[in-house]
C-alpha cells in the first residue's frame, strides 16, 4: 500500500511574509505529520480592500526568498498566475488535480483568518476538500477561536482544527508601517527579505 502524501497549503499576502507566517507553517508541519508546505501569495485578494497591495512578483519573490532554508517548504505561483480574485477554492482544486490521488491536503491559517471563513467563497467544499488548520495569533484568543470552530461544526459538520503556536506578536501591516517611518524590521522577518525591501524601497 502506498504512503498517504500530506500536502499543507500556507495561503497568505505575504506583504511582506514574516516570522509569523514561518513559525505556524512550521508548527503545522510538525503537529500534523506534513511532507512539506507550499506557500501561496495571492495575486489579487479580494479582501485586502483598505491599501494598495505591492505587486504580486515582489511578494512571491520575497517569499521565495524567506523559506530557502527549510528544505520542506516550497513557493507556488499558482495563485499569482491567476487572474481575477484569488480564492481558496480554485486553490484546492488545483492541487488536488495536480498530485495523486493518496494526497491529503491541510489548509494552514491564522485566528484572524479563521473568524472571516464564513465570507469565503464556496466555504463548504473548501472545508471538504482539506483538513483546515487554525493557529493562534496574539490577539485572538484560543476561547474566542474555539467558539468560532464550533460554530462552523454546527453549520457545515465539518471540523477545523486548532494549532497553539508560539505567540509571535507580528504583522505586515506594522511592518509596511516600520518602513514607513524608517524604523528598524530586523529580526521580525529573515535578513534576505529586510534586504530585498531595502534594495527595491518597497513600503518606502
Ligand atoms: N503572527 C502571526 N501568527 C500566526 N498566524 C499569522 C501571523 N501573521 C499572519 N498569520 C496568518 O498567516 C496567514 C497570512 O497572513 P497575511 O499575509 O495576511 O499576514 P498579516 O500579517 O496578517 O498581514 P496584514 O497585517 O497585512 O493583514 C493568515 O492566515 C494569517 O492569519
Ligand atoms: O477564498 C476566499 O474567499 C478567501 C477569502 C479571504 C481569504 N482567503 C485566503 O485566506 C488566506 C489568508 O488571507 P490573508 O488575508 O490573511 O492574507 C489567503 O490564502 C487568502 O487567499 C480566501
Amino acid at each position: 500500500m502506498s504512503k498517504q502524501n500530506r500536502v499543507g497549503i500556507m495561503g497568505g499576502t505575504f506583504d511582506p511574509i514574516h516570522y509569523g507566517h514561518l513559525v505556524t507553517a512550521e508548527a503545522a508541519r510538525t503537529y500534523f505529520n506534513l511532507d512539506e508546505v507550499i506557500f501561496t501569495p495571492a495575486g489579487n485578494p479580494p479582501h485586502k480592500k483598505n491599501y494598495t497591495v505591492t505587486p504580486a512578483e515582489h511578494r512571491y519573490l520575497m517569499t521565495a526568498l524567506a523559506i530557502n532554508s527549510n528544505p520542506f517548504f516550497k513557493v507556488s505561483r499558482v495563485e499569482i498566475d491567476r487572474t481575477g480574485y484569488t480564492y481558496t477554492i480554485d486553490t484546492l482544486r488545483y492541487f488536488a488535480r495536480e498530485y495523486e490521488k493518496d494526497t491529503s491536503l491541510f489548509f494552514i491559517s491564522g485566528a484572524d483568518a479563521v473568524l472571516d471563513i464564513l465570507t469565503w467563497k464556496d466555504v463548504q467544499e473548501v472545508l471538504n476538500m482539506c483538513t483546515f488548520i487554525a493557529a493562534t495569533r496574539p490577539g485572538y484568543p484560543m476561547e474566542k477561536l474555539k467558539q468560532k470552530l464550533q460554530e462552523i461544526k454546527k453549520l457545515y459538520g465539518k471540523e477545523v482544527y486548532p494549532m497553539e503556536v508560539t505567540g509571535m506578536d507580528i504583522s505586515s501591516t506594522e511592518i509596511r508601517r516600520r518602513v514607513r517611518e524608517k524604523l528598524s524590521i530586523k529580526y521580525l522577518l529573515p535578513e534576505s527579505v529586510e534586504m530585498y525591501i531595502k534594495k527595491h524601497g518597497i513600503y518606502g
